[in-house]
Formats: structure tokens, sequence, C-alpha cells
């Protein structure tokens, strides 16, 4: 194997830590954040929440079962770069067609490897997460040439983003066996394991991009609404607060997931702020106000709604409450509204990868719909 080329990981504060390049070379530039997840790279690559962030795994061995043909959560790599330890040269798995190596070359992804991650994920956490940049090859310049150019990137905070990952068009996915509902599920960055979860349950999901007008969505002639996970601050997703208000109003079932949690939290009056590192990983316990039940639970955000754990509050909308908490850190996990059919949660009951405690909330959905028919 050829000797890869040098690289540079550079944060907004000047810290520097140095390795070698890894997928394509060049220069990135996004913000950094670490993932603890032990499993599911290729999920986590492809998820479209992570537009616009350098992702820096934990798990000191990233690639160990190459990159298949089944696990993406959508049609390409979104993160802006990726941060890894300890490479696998040779995969091992019966379903992988490349290393993920040529996959992130093949996909123009900048990364860089042999990187003490552990040190950096320290100091992400004492620090924050910040902008950062990878520099590789030919794109190595001095520490003050690329610092400046990190500190000349836009911030994650006030970032509008969701309508660079959403579909250009609507969509449908029919279900397995007979449609009992239909949902409209608005893409702000929709994974696919989503809408996978609905069609198991006689769901017909219908996908739309993130412009979509009520008009629009009511042509759909929708038993249940769906807001998804997606990219970038919660407090520019003015259409989609908007609309939601709407579907409140009609008192149409809704489900909101991460993403989607932030936008039911707005429509309700909530606000939102960004988080010191945020969470990211796929062992976050999550405890539910209402059964003191915890969740091991699949997570992936840097901003959060305000708001304290079991808060009761009136919205525009009737009485609602913070339904769910973080068990680390007391973080707003949930949302249940009950004066109209609403609900959501920071997490991903679609859990992919990850634990499958979350998962009877696709059924909480069905539930709600079955009442209101
Ligand atoms: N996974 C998501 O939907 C993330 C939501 C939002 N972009 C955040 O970082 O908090």
């Amino acid at each position: 194997m050829n000797a890869r080329a040098q690289a540079a990981l550079v944060l907004e504060d000047g810290r520097v830590f140095r390795g070698a390049a890894y997928g394509a070379q060049g220069r990135t530039l996004g913000e950094a954040v670490f993932c603890t997840g032990m499993t599911g790279y290729q999920e986590t690559l492809t998820d479209p929440s992570y537009h616009g962030q350098i992702v820096v795994q934990t798990a000191p061995q990233i690639g160990n079962t190459g990159w298949n043909d089944e696990d993406d959560e959508s049609s390409k790599i979104w993160v802006s770069g990726y941060v890894v330890r300890d490479p696998a040269r040779t995969p091992s798995s019966w379903r992988a067609k490349r290393t993920l190596d040529d996959e992130l070359v093949r996909q123009g992804v900048v990364g860089i490897a042999e990187v003490d991650t552990r040190s950096l994920t320290r100091h992400l956490r004492e620090r924050g997460a910040m902008r950062a940049g990878v520099f590789s090859g030919d794109a190595l310049g001095s520490v003050d040439d690329m610092v400046a150019e990190v500190l000349a990137s836009p911030k994650m905070e006030g970032a509008d983003l969701a309508g660079q990952v959403t579909t250009p068009k609507p969509y449908v996915i029919s279900p397995e066996g007979r449609t009992r509902f239909r949902v409209a599920a608005l893409d702000l960055g929709i994974k696919s394991n989503t809408p996978r979860q609905m069609i198991k349950r006689g769901i017909e999901v219908h996908v739309l991009p993130a412009t979509s007008s009520l008009d629009e969505l009511l042509a759909v002639e929708p038993d249940g609404v769906f807001l998804s996970n997606g990219p970038g601050d919660p407090a520019t997703t003015t259409h989609a607060t908007e609309l939601t208000k709407q579907v409140l109003g009609r008192e149409i079932p809704l489900f909101g997931i991460c993403f989607g949690n932030q936008v039911l939290g707005r429509a309700l009056g909530l606000g939102t702020y960004k988080m010191r590192y945020g969470h990211r990983g796929i062992n976050i316990p999550v405890i539910d106000v209402a059964t003191k039940s915890v969740a091991i639970t699949a997570q992936n955000h840097g901003f959060a709604l305000e708001g304290e754990p079991g808060q009761r509050f009136e919205s525009p909308f009737g009485a609602a409450q913070v339904s769910h908490y973080c068990a680390n850190d007391g973080a707003v996990e949930g949302l249940r509204a009950f004066d109209v059919p609403a609900f959501s949660v920071q997490y991903h009951p679609e859990a992919a990868a990850g634990p499958h405690d979350a998962a009877p909330l696709f059924d909480e959905f069905v539930s709600l719909m079955e009442k209101k028919a």
C-alpha cells in the first residue's frame, strides 16, 4: 500500500491535528462534531442531517465492514469531511462491495486518518463543536492560512440547510400489503429508514419537498403528517414551522423526529438553542416522563429545544408537555400536545444503526391516526 499523503485537521481556535489523507484529497470546511456510535458508519455518512459537518468517529477502527449497496440512508454521502483513527485496509463482510476509502474517493469526500481522535474528542467536549477544515495533499498550507480559511467559513448557528438536502420532487413509497393510512412526510433531510418503518405498518408515505405549501400537503389527503430529521439550525425553519401551525390548527395527527421535534416545538412556541457539543451516538438514555422508563436511543443533534424535564406549558394549540428528556444532561428529548394530536422526539426511533427501544413510537403514530379515522 502506498504511503498516504499528509493531512491536517484545523480547528477555528487554532488547534491542529496532523494525520494522513483518507478518501479524496483536497480541502473541506464544516462544523467538527464527534459521533460515538461503535457501528453504522455508512448510515452516519449518508444521513442528510450531517450536511455541513466534519464528523469525527470516536470508535478507533472504522471501515471494517467496507461499503455495501443496502445501508445508505439517502442517495449520497452528506458529511463535509471525515475524521478517523485507524481505517481498515482490508474490510471483511459478505455484503461489502468496496472499501470505505474507495467510496470516499468515489464521492469526493475529503477525510483524514491517523488522528488522535480521543484527544480531539476531549477538546470538542470541553470547547464545544466548532468550525474546522481538513486539508490534504496540495491543499495543505501554513497554519495561519488554514485557520483564516476556517474562520471565513459559515457557522452552523443560523445555517438554513434543509433546502439543500430536500427532494426536488414529491415521491410515494407504497406499503407492504394493504394501505391503512396515507402520510404526508415533509422532507427536511429524511433518512430512508423512516419511510421503511412506516410502510411496514401499512402507511403509504408521500415524501414532499421542504417548501411544499399547505395546499400541496392537503392534496395528498393525509391521515397524518410527518416532520423529518434534517441538517442546520432549527431557528431558520420559518416555512416548516408555519406549515406545522396550519396542520396543528386542522388537528391532523402529526409526528416529528429530531429536526421535526424542533420544528413542532417552535410551532408550539418554544425556543431552540445550540448545544455545546450535542448528542451523536447510538446509546443515549432517554427518560419518558409518563412511565419513568428509560429507552436507549440513537441520536444526532447539535441543537435542542428550551424546556425542563416534564414541564407543562400553554401553547397556541392548547396544553403541551416536555414528555422526554436525556438522562445524561436533562436536554429536551420529546414533546406531547394534549389538545391536538401531535407528538415528537429528538431521537431516532428508526435508529439505523442503533437500538430498537423507541420503534413503538411508529405504532403510537398509527394509533393517533386510528383514533382520528
Ligand atoms: N438529526 C437531526 O434532525 C438534527 C437536527 C438539527 N440539525 C440539530 O443538529 O439539532
